[in-house]
């Protein structure tokens, strides 16, 4: 297989391929091609070797285009001006950068990256003089202020970053700025701060400007803003700031400032010859060396706005701006455009990267992996023949089930993964059908001596993969030794940036792209938008951004999709050589499993899935096994905390008529633990078996008083039951505590047993790490405010019932009437019939089941008077802060918190 040198050239319309054998094609672009059949076949051009076929000439410049656009030219001779580099500066320039930020940047969290500050190309003042060596990182967080939040700019902002996993916070300018540093440490929380509009942040008010400013010259964190928008006229003059915008402009060209130091994404050597879309740029006059120009454009010729800018019109004008912050030490980006036409997209990922220090921002690496499902099958006349193929390198014949064409001349050209014998649905087979299948397959493989690659499988319509079925998994695992696949599926289809990996039963499962080229899309014509949508889409578009902001991606593309129009390999070809030419970005091609590996040592965070709920998505319904069921769902959850009544309050539930609670486990009593500890991982079949088939009007639910208190619960509590009603005991936090330490003894716990309560609760930093942690599972969950707020972060707060646990204890006639009404259970039952206060108990019970069982309600000694106080001045700032936070949320204060100080 000789390695292809091609030629391209570049009209203004379109990029076009010269004497390009077809199939050769998308390996030269190091695309990854994974063939699946099942009935059929794969294959891969994995490795290296395809790797070392994809070498892209491209032409310099001033062949690409026919009258290119001098950058010399270009600068404004108003002040902003710069040396240019030679290209062999460009090139150890851009070598240098690259360096310092590979490989992905969020590996790096802690570690501050010098981004082009230090340059040698570009004479930037060393702020870091001033800066204490010792200064803290930021969050890795933007905070977003926009004009209007009702701005489609929101939108695309949120966009921007969500697609580069950058999380982000949007607040009106108008309103307060938030707490810059954290409350617990006065770590910086922001590692950018960006405006949709620049004079929005000129124009704040002097305070919170100062606040704001003090704060980014101090961290030396940046500002990115947009300009866009005239307001009273086109032309704004800042004379203070030395800096004129023009806007309402319409342009054409564009490029960027090869002596920048943000450069990594971009590509200075590039050169765009087209229309930019719209008339709304804007464009930037500067007179003071702290502005140095980033990108440039030219004036579109048919454009009739003012003309009174002699610089805009004759030398071209600055369509980006960076204010280096030579007067305020502060490093600002300015852009004069939306940051979703595709150059401005590349400007503001290096932008971000530069102003945040490298401290947020994407590996230059993208891995590629491309997909071929259903190889041979489909209508005659339309299927891939080897015609479609460079015959040197593919032959083909039959494979499969009946019915569908292989060619045995090409068993050892792939590497091919098979999936269903009769491309049956997993979720719709029993697990012996579903082995059964899978074994046929590979029987055929065998037959016809097929090396079939066993690490990589994929199920027809992703059926299996999620909503996990747990016999595909098995199958896969202990069948065929399977240890990664792809979903567009989790945690669901769309948006499609927010598609996420996951590990189940030790497989990886890697979020796979859209590449939009379905099944039935066997010519340009039917491409919606035919043609020229294509060209967008690879031209900057959507299949440009997929490669731009994804560093892993993994797409499926179908047998139509490679004869025909060979839409596969025109798309894969002209997206890569689009992204070759603009950008810096390094596209490899590994195998299956390397890329899986790859992604999870990218996003280790994913490695647990959060289950949702497949109720909830009509997509996910119908990949759902018929078996399963909604109903198998608690409508509301008791989460605790501990010792607060929990066991009462689910007894006392339990004795409703229509209400069920979930069974009883063997290993936790009335109490599933599903969402705060390992049987999470089981999934939520080993959920959905706590719960009964639904009877007519009975509502199911569940309590595990280990919830409240968890870290992960909320979030995946909400992820899986969205509309369930939450109920939360809060009792006095040092009686809680010293009921717990009493709890603990009476299991004759070894840490307790050697230890009175006052030793736990006063144990520090310096005692034995046994003891430390007895007194953090003893005292943390207590702090109610905390904990609360992380429910409030999930649930709405319509959605959370707090119990005052003094009422539970003396008065619990009271709480189960107020309950029921909340959880809108039929009919009501007057509990003042069903419960009745036991002296020799001390607590109520239920009339007809009797009390509680003796763990529950034991008699102990009073606490201490120095655990008392030592409880008291501990819980103080909990509690006031429980306080503001129910004020906040109009709930009545408890008892014991109305009456502690
Ligand atoms: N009716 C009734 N009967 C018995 N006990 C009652 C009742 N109402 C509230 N309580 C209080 O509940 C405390 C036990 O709390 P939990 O059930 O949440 O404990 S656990 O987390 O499930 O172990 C238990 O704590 P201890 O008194 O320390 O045993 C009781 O104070």
């Amino acid at each position: 297989m000789s390695t292809r040198r091609f030629m391209v050239w570049v009209n203004p319309g379109l990029t076009r391929m010269l004497s390009l054998k077809r199939w050769s094609v998308v390996k030269v672009f190091s695309v990854v091609l994974t063939i699946c059949l099942t009935w059929a076949t794969v294959l891969v051009l994995t490795g290296s070797e395809s790797i070392q076929r994809f070498r892209i000439r491209l032409l310099p410049s001033s062949d690409l285009v026919p009258s290119p656009l001098n950058h010399k030219d270009l600068i404004s001779s108003r002040g902003i001006m710069n040396t240019l580099p030679s290209d062999d500066e460009l090139v150890q320039h851009l070598r240098n950068q690259n360096g310092a930020l590979d490989p992905y940047l969020s590996d790096k969290l802690g570690v501050s990256h010098v981004v082009g500050g230090s340059s040698p190309l570009l004479e930037v003042p060393d702020f870091t003089a001033e800066v204490p060596s010792d200064l803290p990182t930021p969050y890795r967080k933007v905070l977003i202020l926009v004009e209007d939040t009702s701005s489609p700019l929101v939108l695309t902002l949120g966009q921007f970053f969500g697609q580069q996993r950058i999380d982000y916070k949007t607040l009106a300018t108008k309103d307060e700025l938030p707490r810059l540093t954290a409350v617990e440490d006065n770590s910086p929380k922001y590692s950018l701060f960006v405006f949709d509009d620049f004079v929005s942040y000129l124009k704040m008010p002097t305070s919170k400007k100062r606040v704001l400013d003090e704060y980014c010259s101090y961290y030396r964190v940046g500002i990115l803003a947009l300009s866009m928008s005239a307001r009273t006229s086109e032309i704004e003059l800042f004379s203070d700031l030395k800096l004129k915008i023009q806007h309402r402009m319409k342009l054409q060209h564009y490029k960027l400032e090869p002596s920048s130091p943000i450069w990594r994404v971009g590509k200075p050597a590039a050169v765009f010859q087209e229309q930019l879309p719209s008339q709304e740029w804007s464009v930037f006059t500067a007179s003071h060396p702290t502005y140095r120009p980033l990108a440039y454009s030219t004036v579109a010729a048919d454009w009739d706005g003012t003309k009174q800018d002699v610089n805009v019109t004759k030398f071209g004008c600055v369509v980006a701006i960076h204010d280096i912050g030579m007067r305020d030490q502060i490093q600002k980006i300015i852009i004069g455009y939306d940051i979703t036409f595709w150059l401005n997209s590349i400007v503001g990922m290096d932008a971000i990267t530069f102003l945040s220090n490298g401290n947020l921002g994407l590996t230059l690496d993208r891995y590629v992996q491309v997909d071929v499902d259903d190889m041979f099958v489909g209508k005659t006349g339309i299927r891939t023949l080897v015609k479609d193929a460079d015959v040197s390198v593919v032959h083909m014949t039959y494979f499969c089930d009946s019915g569908c064409i292989f060619y045995p001349e090409i068993a050892d050209k792939f590497i091919w993964f098979d999936h269903m014998y009769k491309h049956e649905q997993p979720h719709l087979l029993n697990a012996t059908l579903l082995r059964q299948s899978m074994a046929s397959n590979m029987e055929f493989a065998q037959e016809k001596k097929i090396p079939v690659m066993r690490d990589y499988m994929v199920t027809p319509h992703h059926s299996g993969v999620y909503p996990v079925v747990d016999a595909l998994f098995d199958a896969w695992v202990e069948e065929r030794g399977v240890v990664c696949t792809s979903t567009e599926e989790y945690p669901r289809y769309v948006p499609h940036w927010e598609r996420r990996g996951f590990i189940y039963k030790g497989v990886m499962v890697v979020p796979r792209q859209t590449c939009r080229l379905f099944t039935h899309i066997n010519t340009f014509e039917e491409y919606q938008g035919g043609k020229e949508e294509l060209d967008i889409s690879i031209r900057g578009g959507y299949l440009f951004k997929v490669f731009l902001y994804t560093p892993i991606m993994i797409f499926m593309t179908h047998m139509s999709n490679y004869a025909n129009d060979q839409l596969a390999q025109y798309s894969f070809e002209h997206v890569t050589e689009f992204v070759a030419q603009y950008t810096n970005l390094r596209m490899q091609t590994p195998p299956p499993v390397e890329i899986a590996k790859k992604y999870f040592s990218m996003y280790p965070d994913e490695v647990l899935p959060i289950w949702t709920n497949p109720c909830d998505y009509k997509k996910h319904m119908e990949i759902w096994p018929a078996d399963k069921s909604c109903d198998h769902f608690p409508s509301f959850v008791i989460v605790g905390p501990q010792k607060t009544g929990t066991t009462a309050l689910h007894t006392f539930l339990e004795a409703h008529p229509s209400l069920k609670s979930s069974k009883k486990d063997p290993q936790y009593f009335e109490e599933v633990q599903f969402f705060n500890n390992k049987n999470y991982a089981y999934g939520i079949d080993w959920y959905m078996k706590h719960f009964d088939d639904a009877e007519k009007g009975v509502m199911q639910f569940e309590k595990s008083a280990n919830y409240f208190d968890n870290e992960f619960t909320p979030q995946r509590m909400f992820a899986l039951l969205p509309n369930a009603k939450i109920v939360i005991i809060l009792a006095e936090p040092a009686r809680r505590a010293y009921s717990w330490y009493q709890h603990l003894r009476s299991h004759e716990d070894p840490v307790v047993m050697n230890y009175t309560f006052f030793e736990v609760v006063s144990s520090t930093e310096n005692s034995p790490r046994q003891l430390r942690d007895t007194r953090n599972r003893c005292l943390k969950p207590g702090e109610y405010a905390t904990h609360l707020a992380r429910w409030l972060k999930f649930y709405p707060r319509n959605q959370i019932f707090l119990v005052d646990g003094d009422q539970l204890n003396k008065d619990p006639i009271m709480t189960m009437n107020k309950l029921q009404k909340f959880i809108a259970v039929a009919p009501y039952i007057d509990y003042y019939k069903m419960l009745r206060f036991d002296k020799e108990k001390g607590f109520y019970c239920l009339v007809e089941q009797g009390c509680l069982s003796p763990n529950k309600g034991r008699k102990y000694v009073p606490m201490d008077g120095e655990s008392q106080r030592l409880l008291k001045n501990y819980y103080a700032p909990h509690n006031a802060q429980l306080r503001t936070l129910l004020t906040e949320l109009g709930r009545p204060h408890p008892r014991w918190l109305a009456s502690s100080t």
